[in-house]
């Protein structure tokens, strides 16, 4: 008898995605779609969508466990999540993020990423932090451990921020180009930019070597992601601007998240009202 969850939801007969696939895409062209999933239900709808990254986003400390930021989310957490997320996978490739402090030292990242790549069967690691992560950064990836550095409103430094805000105007422009630069020559794989001013977007992209993914970063990345819950209508309240409700429209849950990933490839997501400048 199998013990597979969901025979017949996953593209189980699809090659996977592998990173050398994304790097592909970004140098054709084609635009990545990635989503936040955290259970192997929604990873199965994602998957057969056709996305190409999903995301164990640290959101889930907001939109599963019902905190007002990320800062709450353990380790114990993540791994349950990544694995229960990776179950419902047969084609995308699946990234996790680092919860908040479980990447203070290099030995603390690399015993966190061990762990959820492990047991929580992730592919790559996503951590918060600019030219400050450079070490860290360096110290998993020659180790194996594949990672997308996340910069521009870095969520775990809510208290710090006081809030979640557009990043990168003025100044600050130059200091996030510099420290994409600094995380991509330290071996990271991907970027993953949010909140940003759309020229800043493009400017990044088009410097860097490695899959720029966006989140309110206009529409010149090389991919781009939401959370799962944003495009369902499912997150009550004030929504950011970048998101886009994909359910209204199609009816479905399966259609949204085509929609998405069909919006995302030709362009049509996200449109200038997506974006900040
Ligand atoms: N449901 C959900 N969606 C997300 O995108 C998300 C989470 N949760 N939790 C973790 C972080 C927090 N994020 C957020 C949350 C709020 C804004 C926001 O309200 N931004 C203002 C910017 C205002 C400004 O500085 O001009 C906006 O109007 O979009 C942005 C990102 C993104 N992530
Ligand atoms: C919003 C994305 C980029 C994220 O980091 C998360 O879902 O935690
Ligand atoms: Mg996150």
């Amino acid at each position: 008898m199998s013990t597979d969850p969901y025979p017949h939801l996953q593209q189980r007969d699809a090659r996977p995605v592998t990173l050398s696939d994304l790097a592909r895409m970004k140098s054709e062209g084609e635009k990545i779609a990635c989503l936040t999933a955290y259970d192997a239900s929604f990873a199965a709808l994602e998957d057969r969508a056709g996305v190409d990254v999903v995301l164990v986003g640290d959101s889930l400390g907001m939109v599963v466990q019902g905190h007002s930021s990320t800062v709450p989310v353990t380790v114990d957490d993540m791994v349950y999540h990544s694995r229960i997320t990776a179950a419902g996978l047969g084609r995308a490739f699946l990234m996790t993020d680092l919860p908040f402090l479980s990447y203070a030292t290099k030995h603390d990242a690399l015993a966190t990423a061990h762990r959820l790549m492990g047991e929580g069967a992730a592919q790559m690691v996503k951590f918060e932090g600019g030219e400050i992560q450079a070490d860290t950064v360096e110290h998993l990836s020659m180790r194996g451990v594949p990672v997308c550095a996340h910069i521009g409103l870095q969520p775990q430094l809510v208290h710090k921020l006081g809030g979640f805000r557009v990043q990168g105007r003025g100044d600050a422009a130059e200091t996030m180009i510099r420290d994409a630069k600094l995380l991509e020559e330290a071996g990271a794989d991907m970027i993953l930019l949010e909140c940003v001013p759309a020229a800043l977007g493009a400017e990044i992209t088009a410097n860097a070597g490695v899959p720029v993914i966006g989140i309110g970063a206009g529409p010149d990345t090389d991919g781009q992601i939401l959370v799962v819950y944003d495009i369902l209508g499912l997150s009550p309240g004030r929504k950011p601007r970048f998101v886009k409700n994909f359910m209204d429209d199609a009816g479905t849950l399966d259609a949204a998240a085509a929609d998405y990933v069909a919006a995302v490839k030709d362009g049509r997501y996200p449109a200038p009202e997506h974006a900040f400048s």
